[in-house]
């Protein structure tokens, strides 16, 4: 029998509490062995319920697992992605949208033999995007509609002088391509980023982010005009209740992300 792969998670929010307790819980063949977190007297009591406590570690000490996978903000992206990727390990990045201005870690990656596995997220369909890349594409956009406080702390917002939280009616944001829009927002659309990396790239993926009174879900429309296929897809994710910027769907990809590094019938591209 293959021996399991054992895991060290970043972050215990939204994301990474739910991760944990699921493989707490038990998933064959992984293995939850660490996990780092800020605080460090909450994660401690946090992981103190667990059947099996993982241990709790610096974020860079993560990468003595075979599987890292990133939870935390984007601002400590850097240090979880480079221990993990220089020790040859599977990277499992939440914060895309801190990897398109570091694609660097790519060829990293390439020369110590780590995998980075983007999971799918809180998007839909980059199977079918993937598939259509790999033809002509001639255009892929995203819409993003989020209430107004599900994009609150944005550094665009802030830099424009934009307040999401006077809003009555629908208004957009942002406008214009994959890479702005992962910088400007980087805790608010890495959909868009994921989106890009599974198509045609953070410069042609264009982006618009709606602040929307009216929704209260996280709502991403993407629209790809390609050769072999036209396909629009919508997914309205209910926001979690930790963290409404994060739809409760993430964590739930990722594991079903981490099942597929192990499973013996795997489907989907
Ligand atoms: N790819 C996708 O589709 C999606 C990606 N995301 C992204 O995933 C990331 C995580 O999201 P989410 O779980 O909602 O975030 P949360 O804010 O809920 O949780 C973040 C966690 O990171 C921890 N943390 C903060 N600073 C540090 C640090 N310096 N060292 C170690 N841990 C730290 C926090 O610890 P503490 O609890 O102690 O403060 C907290 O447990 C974000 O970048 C988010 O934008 C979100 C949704 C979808
Ligand atoms: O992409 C993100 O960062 C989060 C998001 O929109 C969602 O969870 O729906």
């Amino acid at each position: 029998m293959a021996k399991d792969l054992t895991v060290g998670i970043a972050g215990l929010g939204a994301i990474g509490l739910h991760l944990a307790r699921a493989l707490d819980a038990g998933v064959p063949g992984l293995r939850l062995i660490a996990v780092a977190a800020r605080d460090q007297a909450k994660a401690a009591a946090t992981i103190a319920t667990f059947r099996t406590p993982p241990r709790l570690v610096g974020l860079a000490e993560l990468a003595e697992a075979d599987i890292v996978v990133e939870a935390a903000p984007a601002a400590v992206f850097e240090t979880v992605a480079t221990a993990a990727i220089e020790a040859g390990r599977i990277f499992v990045p939440s914060s895309v949208g801190a990897l398109l201005p570091r694609m660097h870690l790519v060829e990293r990656a390439r020369a110590t033999g780590a995998r980075i596995i983007v999971p799918t997220g809180a998007l839909l369909g980059l199977d079918a995007v993937r598939a259509a890349a790999e033809g002509e594409v001639a255009t892929i956009t995203i819409e993003t509609r989020k209430p107004p406080r599900g994009l609150l702390g944005a550094p665009y917002l802030e830099q424009h002088g934009i307040d999401v939280t006077a809003m009555t009616v629908k208004t957009l944001v942002f406008k214009g391509n994959a890479f702005d829009a992962a910088q400007g927002f980087p805790a608010n659309v890495n959909v868009a980023a994921a989106l890009a990396l599974a198509g045609i790239g953070p410069e042609r993926t264009m982006v618009e982010i709606w602040a929307d009174p009216e929704v209260t879900r996280n709502t991403h429309t993407i629209r790809v005009e390609a050769a072999a296929a036209r396909l629009t897809m919508t997914i309205e994710n209910v926001p979690s209740e930790e963290n409404p910027r994060t739809g409760k769907i993430t964590p739930l990809s990722i594991l079903a992300c981490m099942r597929g590094l192990t499973a013996t019938l795997k489907v989907g591209s």
